[in-house]
């Protein structure tokens, strides 16, 4: 390992916490195959070929068939031309006059043209077919894997491990395309190969042997190189990742702005050279160590070839060999030299590329493995109650809880309302009801049923959420509101419904194409959006989906004060026509229209009740209320307790008033 790697620089330490690169305990610990022996790879040859074939097998038969036939045709044709090629020089080495001599070849020499003839056609169509095939399996495989990357669980697709081999994968999908011509290549090889070495034995036995000692070094060197780069890169990895986000928000629109306006450009830009040094630095060292393995392997590969010309030379003057097959064999042993070497390249290729594939394999296995349970019993109907008993849940890789012992009920019909400080878990409590989060201990019951044993997916069909961090779909607006129930896309009474609800109608009218304008800058009729409108349309999709409960996290945060009071209004409608509301807020004014108002401390339930049963307990709720509406007072105001400045301030209004009492 070079110094380089062992250093960690400052934009690795500043920007990413440390080092990036990984080192070989963690790349142990995550079963990434960084030594590969020689032999194993060779042995998996037939396997890879196999697994080629069946990718090819299993996408399009015929061009598979077609590629395999010509690849044979293309090295039987070149043997026959080989020989062919033998028999002119016999003939035209022959005694007597000249004219006789090119007669005799003449049939000989047809066969060469037309053989050459034929494996130009055959090269072609297998060119052709194989064409056809890799875009065919490069799609089914990133088919496969993001198959599988929307079933996996949330919260292990927030698991660092799973996120990398996620994005490892992607190299795969690239891989299995390059595998199939490889795999070609290696076929042919094969064959060619095989038909040299066929004739050069029949010209001469020793000949063989002496030309595996001339691409043996070249085949090694090739591996060796190969394999550090595979090395390189899976070390590199993370570093790579980093790179391009940090390249994506040097050139992107929204960080544009903090950008400019804070000059985080120059520093960031710097630190972006910083991370580019080192990889270049990679970069030559890989490309100094390929070079001496090239030369090395080079002079090994010399010194044979000069040997076998040598052994050539000897077989011809103490006349083993006649000199139209000694002419043949000057042919074969270039021919075959360039096959051995283009063959052990094309093997290597084609091993690197598995390795590829290997982790695409991995990640479909891993993703498999942590996928959100198929099955499991239906839910049917509208759920009546859901009920959280005891329920405790901690992120991977945290050490302390976000949710703990909360039990909470919430009945059809019903506006129930989460608020609490940043942090206090009210957003993790969304996603669990929801169903995106399996709780570590307790139970959480659909109509009495644990969520675990039911058929999520049938859960998720009953769920509508709005998320806190909603996301501007970079979609049309039909797609923007109809991406829930793509099946009712043109539902157009729906869709007016739902922009009525989301107040979006006016705004659609003013779009150049209407529901058909894409929503996202930086494209050719792109329309951009406010922060309020991109809201809009989180609510919209939401009521779109027709969901039995609906989960809104923050719903009015970027809305104005008119907007705010109306979507409140709707929220409470929705409930009233029997959906069942989560409602999140920081605006405890607003939870008024909640039935049951859940108020959050640190993972727990420290107060519920209805909003004026809770001002009258005198508790936090309430005096985080008071803190804000003091906030609308005239004059100069003094905050109750000092320090409470969150939006809602239920739980540090508490602990101060503990500690005050204390
Ligand atoms: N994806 C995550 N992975 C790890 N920890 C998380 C994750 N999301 C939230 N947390 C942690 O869980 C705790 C509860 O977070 P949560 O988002 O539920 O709080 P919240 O009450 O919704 O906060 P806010 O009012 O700021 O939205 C916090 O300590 C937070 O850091």
């Amino acid at each position: 390992m070079t110094s380089d790697q062992e250093q960690t620089n400052d934009a690795e330490r500043e920007l990413f916490g440390g080092r990036l690169r990984m080192d070989e305990a963690s790349a142990r610990h995550e079963q990434v195959p960084l030594e590969i022996p020689f032999h194993r790879m060779a042995g998996r040859v037939p396997a890879l070929l196999a697994r080629s074939a069946a990718m090819g097998w299993a996408v399009d038969r015929v061009s598979l068939v077609t590629v395999a036939v010509a690849e044979v045709g293309r090295g039987t044709a070149t043997a026959f031309g080989l020989l062919a090629t033998n028999e002119v020089l016999v003939d035209l080495f022959a005694g007597g006059p000249t004219p006789d001599r090119v007669r005799a070849a003449l049939p000989s020499l047809l066969v060469v043209a037309g053989t050459a003839v034929l494996v130009a056609l055959l090269t072609a169509l297998s060119a052709l077919a194989a064409g056809r095939l890799e875009p065919q399996v490069e799609r089914a495989a990133s088919l496969r894997l993001l198959s599988h990357a929307i079933r996996v669980e949330l919260a292990d697709l927030e698991d660092a491990r799973v996120r990398r081999l996620l994005e490892t994968a992607e190299y795969g999908t690239d891989a299995a395309r390059r595998l199939i011509g490889h795999a070609v290549a290696v076929l042919n090889g094969l064959i060619s190969l095989v038909a040299a070495a066929w004739v050069l034995t029949v010209l001469h036995p020793i000949l063989l042997p002496l030309l595996l000692l001339t691409a043996i070094p070249k085949g090694y060197g090739t591996v060796r190189t190969a394999r550090r780069v595979y090395r390189s890169i899976q070390r590199w990895l993370d570093h790579v990742r980093v790179r391009r986000r940090l390249s994506d928000l040097l050139l992107a629109p929204d960080p544009a702005r903090e950008l400019r306006a804070h000059a985080v450009g120059p520093h960031l830009l710097r630190r972006y050279r910083e991370l580019t040094d080192q990889s270049t630095a990679e970069q030559k060292r890989l490309a100094l160590a390929a070079a001496g393995t090239d030369l090395a392997a080079g002079a090994v590969s010399g010194a044979a070839t000069g040997g076998t010309y040598a052994v050539l030379g000897l077989l011809l003057v103490s006349g083993h060999l006649p000199m139209a097959a000694a002419g043949t064999a000057v042919l074969a042993v270039r021919n075959t030299t360039s096959q051995l070497s283009g063959l052990v390249r094309n093997v290597n290729y084609l091993y690197e590329q598995s390795l590829y594939l290997l982790d695409l394999d991995r990640a479909v296995a891993l993703a498999r493995e942590r996928a959100i349970p198929a099955g499991g019993r239906p839910l049917t109907g509208q759920p009546a109650v859901l009920e959280l008993d005891d329920v405790s849940f901690t992120y991977r890789g945290q050490a302390a809880p976000a949710v703990t012992g909360v039990s909470l009920r919430i009945p059809r019909g019903s506006v129930v309302a989460l608020v609490g400080d940043n942090g206090s878990g009210k957003s993790t409590l969304a996603k669990l009801i929801a169903g995106l989060y399996l709780p570590d201990s307790g139970r959480l019951t659909w109509d009495g049923t644990d969520i675990r044993e039911l058929d999520r997916d049938t859960v998720f069909d009953r769920v509508a959420l709005v998320d806190q961090d909603f996301l501007k779909w970079p979609f049309t607006a039909r797609a923007n509101v109809t991406l829930g129930r793509p099946e009712r896309a043109h539902d157009e009474a729906a869709l007016q419904r739902s922009a009525e609800f989301a107040d979006v109608d006016g705004l659609i009218r003013t779009l150049p194409r209407g529901w058909d304008t894409l929503l996202e800058r930086g494209f050719h009729g792109g329309q951009g959006l406010s922060g309020g409108q991109q809201q809009r349309f989180a609510l919209a999709r939401a009521h779109f989906r027709d969901a039995s409960v609906v989960i809104v996290d923050e719903p009015t945060a970027a809305l104005d004060a008119a907007s705010e009071i109306e979507v409140f209004h709707r929220i409470r409608a929705l409930a009233d026509s029997g959906r069942t509301v989560v409602l999140i807020t920081h605006r405890l004014a607003s939870v008024r229209c909640a039935d049951t108002i859940y108020v959050l401390d640190r993972g727990k339930v420290i107060e519920h009740g209805d909003h004026d049963g809770l001002l009258a307990a005198q508790g936090s709720f309430a005096a985080a209320y008071r803190l804000q509406a003091e906030q609308f007072r005239d004059g100069p105001q003094q905050p109750p307790y000092a320090g409470a400045t969150t939006a809602s301030g239920a739980g540090q209004a508490s602990r101060r008033r503990e500690d005050l009492d204390g």
